[in-house]
C-alpha cells in the first residue's frame, strides 16, 4: 500500500522512483534496534517540519530486556531458527491479499487467493510483474519471498499465512480528516494480526486499548496423545514463524520508512519549502497519506512486537511450566523407584541373611571349617580384587602367569574396620563358646600379611585392639547378665623352633604335649585342660575376673614372644602364639538363687577357646633371613607344610592322620580335628609382589574349608548339687550384694562393719567346700576300707580252714582222730 502511494507520488514529483532493495529475511543480519530508533527519531523530525503532530511514544517499541537478555540469545543459540526459514508445504502456500483501494497497486483485487509463484520478486509491483519475475535461483515460497508492504502476517500453519487487511478484521474506518494537527489514532493501523482458523483469544483490557491486536495463538492447542516432546517442538516451530514473520514486518517497516525519508530528502519540493508554510505545490494530501502509512506501518511494527514478546514470555511460561512439571513427574517416579528399591534392598538383605543362616546350619552340620579372607591395607600395584563378599580373584604376575579365583566364607577388604566389621561376623563363635562348644581361631598368611594385626593388635587401644581382647569383652559381658556362674581361665603357649614354651612362666623346660583318647590326662588341680590333647606341665593357668586382668596376663605373656625382623615385617612374629580360654559355667539356676534352695543338680559347661596367631609363612629369598631367624623360618615352613598336609589328610577322610608330625598339629589337634567349632581367618598383603603368596594362602583356605569336621558337640556334664555350698553361696551372695547396696548408701563406717561379714561368708564358704571335700574323702575311705575288711575276713576263712587242713594234714588226720 506504501509503495503504491509513494510510486503515485512520485510520478506526481517527477522523480525516479528508487528500487526497493530485495528483501532478505533479516535473521542474522537484523536492524538493531539502535537504527530503528534513530530513523523514527528523523521521521518525527520531519514530521513536526511539515506540521503533523508527532504521536504519544508507544511503550511496547521501548526495547525490553527481556529481548536483549532472555529471547535474542534463546532463539539464536537454543532454537536454532534457520536464517531462511522454508515453508514446509512449500509452494501449497496460500497468500489472501485483501488490497486496500487506495494504496494497493489496481492488479491486487480485495480478496484475491492465490498461490506464491516460485521464486517470484519481491519489488514486482503488481500479480503479472510477480508472476513474471520467477527466478529460479530464489529458494521456492520462502518467507522471503514476500513482498507486499501493507498487509500482516498471521501464521495460522506451519504451510499457511494469511494477510489480511484492517478492513476486513474490523469494520471499516473512514480515512482520517486531512487536518494537520490531527491526533494519533492507533485504530487508524490498517495492518492487523489476524488468525483467519485458530480461535483467537479475546483482548484483554491491558491490551492496546484501540488498537486491538488480535494475537494468534503461538502454539498449536496442546493435543492429549502428543508427548512433551512434541509439544515443545511444534511450540519452537510456531514461534519460530513468528520470529520470522516479525523481522520480516520489521525490516519492511524499515525498508519503507527509510525509502519515504529518501524519496521525501530528494524532494525539492520539501527542500524548498519552509518549516512553518509549506510550499502551495507541495501535495499535502500525499504527504499525509505517507505519514499515515508510514504510522500505521511503526504501529503495526510495535504490535507485533509486543505480540512477539507476549508470545516469548508465554513460551518462557510454558517451558517453565513443563520444566516443572516434568522435574514434578520424574521425581514422584524418582520417589517410587526409590521406595522400591528400598523394599527390594529389605528383600535382598533378608534373603542374604537367611542364606547365611542356612548356610551356618549346614556348616554346623557338616563340621567345616570356616574361612575368612582378610586383605591389608597396601600402597602399590595390587593383584588381589574382590569380586564380592565371598569371592577374589588374584591376578597374574611375573611368577604366576593364571589368574585364580578363590572362594571363602566372608572377605573382608581395607574399607573393614577391625572394631566392627570383623569382629561382628566372630562374635557368633564366642556365643557358641559360652554355650558349651569348643571354639579355634586361627590367623593364617605370609610373613606382614596382618594376622597379629587382626588377633592381638594393639591391646590398650579401644579402636586398633584385635580380637582376643574383643573375644574376652563379650565373654565378660555375656557371664554378667545370665544365670550361669562363670570361671574364666587363660593360658599363654607358643610353638617357637618346636618347642611349646609357657609364656606366663618364663625359663621353664619346654613343655610337653599329651594326648589322651578317653579322657585326656588330667593335670592336677586343673580340671578344664582334661579335653585332649592337654598340655603336660602346664602350671601358668591363670584365672582371669575382668577384661583389664586379661589384657594383663596377654601383655605379659607377649612380651616374652619371640619377635624379630625380617625384609617384610619389622616386628615378625618368630613363634605360633597360642591363647586358650577355659571357662567354667556353672548353672544354678534362677531358684538356687534363693534362700532354702532344696536340692537338684548344677549344669557345668567347661568350653575351651583356643585363638591362635600362627607365624607367617616366608620364602626365604624374599624374606632375605639369616641365621637365626632362618632356622626359625625353616621350622615355621615346616609346621605349617605339617598343618596343610594335616588339613589335607582331614578333606580327604583319611583313616590316619599324621598330627604328631609337629607341634602346632598336635596342640590344634581338637581344634581343627576334632569336635570344635574352628574359624580360620586367611591373612592377605594383596600386593602384586606376593600374588605367589596370596595363592598358597588362599589355597590353604579353600582346603580348610572343604573339610568336614562332624558335628560339634557341648561340652557339658549334669553333677549332683552339693546343697549345702550352693546355700552358702547363694548366701554370701546375698550377703555381698547387700553390703553393695549398703556400700553404696552409706559410708566408709558400714563398709567397716560389712567388711567381717564378706569375709566371714568367704571363710564359711571355704569351710564348706573343705567339709564337702572331707565328706567326699572319708566315704571313699571308708568304701576302700569296708571292701578291705570283707577281703581280710575272707581271707582269714581262707586262712584258718587251710590252717585247720595243715594241722590234719601234719598230725595224721586219721591218727588223731583215731
Ligand atoms: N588391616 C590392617 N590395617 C592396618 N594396618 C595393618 C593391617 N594389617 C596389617 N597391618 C600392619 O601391617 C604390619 C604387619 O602386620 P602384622 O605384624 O600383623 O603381620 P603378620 O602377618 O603378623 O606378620 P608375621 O607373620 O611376620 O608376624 C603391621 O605394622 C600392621 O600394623
Amino acid at each position: 500500500m506504501a509503495e503504491s502511494t509513494t510510486r503515485s507520488m512520485a510520478s506526481r514529483l517527477k522523480k525516479p522512483a528508487l528500487r526497493r532493495p530485495v528483501m532478505r529475511l533479516p535473521f542474522e543480519d537484523d536492524i538493531p534496534i539502535k537504527d530503528l530508533e534513530d530513523g523514527a527519531a528523523r521521521y518525527d523530525r520531519l514530521r513536526h517540519h511539515c506540521g503533523v503532530v508527532s504521536p504519544p511514544a508507544s511503550p511496547a517499541t521501548t526495547d525490553s530486556p527481556v529481548e536483549e537478555e532472555v529471547v535474542r540469545p534463546l532463539i539464536r543459540s537454543r532454537l536454532r531458527v534457520p536464517t531462511s526459514y522454508r515453508d514446509p508445504r512449500g509452494t501449497e502456500s496460500r497468500l489472501q491479499i485483501r488490497r486496500r483501494k487506495e494504496a494497493l497497486p489496481t492488479s491486487f483485487i480485495n480478496g484475491d487467493t492465490f498461490t506464491p509463484p516460485r521464486g517470484h520478486n519481491p519489488t514486482a509491483k503488481n500479480e503479472s510483474q510477480w508472476k513474471k519475475s520467477k527466478s529460479p535461483e530464489t529458494s521456492p515460497s520462502t518467507l522471503t519471498d514476500f513482498s507486499d508492504d501493507d498487509v500482516d502476517l498471521a501464521c495460522q500453519s506451519p504451510s499457511r499465512i494469511a494477510f489480511t487487511t484492517r478492513q476486513q478484521s474490523l469494520a471499516p474506518s473512514p480515512m482520517p480528516p486531512d487536518t494537520p494537527d490531527r491526533q494519533y489514532d492507533p485504530r487508524r493501523s490498517r495492518l492487523r494480526l489476524m488468525p483467519t482458523k485458530i480461535p483467537v483469544a479475546p483482548p484483554s483490557e491491558t491490551s492496546t486499548p484501540a488498537r486491538v491486536i488480535a494475537r494468534r495463538p503461538l502454539f498449536p492447542p496442546p493435543s492429549p496423545t502428543r508427548s512433551t516432546e512434541q509439544l515443545l517442538e511444534a511450540r519452537v516451530h510456531y514461534l519460530t514463524e513468528a520470529l520470522v514473520a516479525a523481522n520480516q514486518h520489521h525490516k519492511k517497516t524499515q525498508e519503507h520508512l527509510a525509502w519515504a525519508l529518501q524519496e521525501f530528502a530528494n524532494s525539492p519540493v520539501v527542500d524548498a519549502c519552509p518549516a512553518e508554510q509549506p510550499t502551495p505545490g507541495v501535495d499535502r494530501r500525499a504527504l499525509l497519506a505517507l505519514a499515515d502509512q508510514v504510522d500505521s506501518l511503526q504501529d503495526d511494527h510495535a504490535a507485533l512486537k509486543a505480540a512477539f514478546r507476549a508470545g516469548v514470555s508465554e513460551l518462557l511460561d510454558d517451558l517453565a511450566r513443563l520444566g516443572a512439571d516434568l522435574v514434578h513427574r520424574a521425581r514422584h517416579s524418582h520417589g517410587h523407584l526409590d521406595a522400591r528399591v528400598q523394599q527390594l534392598q529389605a528383600q535382598h538383605a533378608s534373603l542374604l541373611k537367611e542364606r547365611r543362616a542356612l548356610h551356618n546350619t549346614i556348616q554346623e552340620l557338616r563340621g567345616n571349617i570356616r574361612v575368612f579372607c582378610r586383605l591389608r591395607p597396601v600402597a602399590g600395584k595390587v593383584a588381589v580384587v574382590v569380586n564380592s563378599e565371598q569371592m577374589v580373584t588374584v591376578r597374574p604376575d611375573d611368577r604366576s602367569n593364571q589368574e585364580a579365583v578363590f572362594s571363602v566364607d566372608k572377605v573382608f577388604d581395607q574399607k573393614h574396620s577391625q572394631l566392627d566389621d570383623v569382629f561382628h561376623e566372630v562374635a557368633p563363635l564366642v556365643t557358641s563358646a559360652l554355650d558349651g562348644y569348643n571354639v579355634c581361631i586361627l590367623a593364617y598368611g605370609q610373613t606382614g600379611s596382618g594376622k597379629t594385626h587382626t588377633m592381638l593388635g594393639d591391646l590398650r587401644s579401644a579402636d586398633t585392639s584385635g580380637l582376643c581382647v574383643r573375644v574376652f569383652h563379650q565373654l565378660f559381658d555375656a557371664a554378667a547378665s545370665d544365670d550361669y556362674e562363670t570361671h574364666i581361665e587363660v593360658s599363654c603357649v607358643e610353638i617357637y623352633n618346636e618347642k611349646l614354651v609357657d609364656l606366663l612362666v618364663p625359663g621353664q623346660p619346654s613343655l610337653e604335649i599329651h594326648v589322651d583318647k578317653k579322657a585326656g590326662v588330667s593335670v592336677p588341680q586343673r580340671k578344664w585342660v582334661r579335653c585332649t590333647p592337654a598340655v603336660v606341665g602346664l602350671t601358668s593357668i591363670v584365672a582371669v575376673e575382668s577384661v583389664q586382668s586379661c589384657v594383663q596376663t596377654m601383655d605379659k605373656a607377649l612380651r616374652h614372644r619371640a619377635v624379630g625382623a625380617n625384609d617384610l615385617n619389622d616386628k615378625s612374629s618368630r613363634s605360633h602364639w597360642c591363647a586358650s580360654k577355659a571357662n567354667e559355667r556353672l548353672s544354678l539356676g534362677v531358684a538356687s538363687r534363693r534362700y532354702g534352695y532344696g536340692g537338684g543338680t548344677a549344669r557345668c559347661r567347661r568350653p575351651k577357646m583356643h585363638l591362635v596367631d600362627l607365624a607367617g609363612s616366608e620364602r626365604l629369598g624374599s624374606s632375605n633371613s639369616h641365621g637365626d631367624r632362618r632356622l626359625e623360618a625353616q621350622h615355621i615352613n615346616k609346621s605349617l607344610s605339617a598343618l596343610r598336609h594335616v588339613l589335607l589328610q582331614l578333606k580327604n577322610k583319611e583313616a590316619f592322620v599324621s598330627y604328631r608330625n609337629s607341634k602346632l598339629t598336635m596342640l590344634l589337634q581338637d581344634a581343627i580335628g576334632g569336635n570344635a567349632k574352628t574359624l580360620l581367618l586367611v591373612c592377605v598383603n594383596p600386593l602384586a609382589a606376593n600374588a605367589l603368596e596370596t595363592k598358597c594362602s588362599l589355597v590353604f583356605g579353600e582346603r580348610a574349608n572343604a573339610v568336614e569336621l562332624g558335628r560339634a558337640h557341648r561340652h557339658h556334664r549334669e553333677e549332683p548339687l552339693d546343697v549345702e555350698l550352693v546355700e552358702q553361696r547363694v548366701k554370701g551372695e546375698a550377703v555381698s550384694r547387700s553390703a553393695e547396696a549398703l556400700g553404696a548408701q552409706t559410708l566408709e563406717a558400714d563398709e567397716l562393719v560389712l567388711q567381717p561379714l564378706v569375709l566371714t561368708n568367704h571363710v564359711r564358704r571355704v569351710e564348706c567346700e573343705l567339709t564337702a571335700l572331707r565328706r567326699k574323702r572319708r566315704l571313699r575311705h571308708e568304701k576302700r576300707l569296708g571292701l578291705g575288711a570283707e577281703a581280710a575276713v575272707e581271707r582269714l576263712d581262707l586262712l584258718e580252714v587251710v590252717h585247720v587242713g595243715l594241722d590234719f594234714d601234719l598230725l595224721g588226720g586219721e591218727k588223731l582222730i583215731r
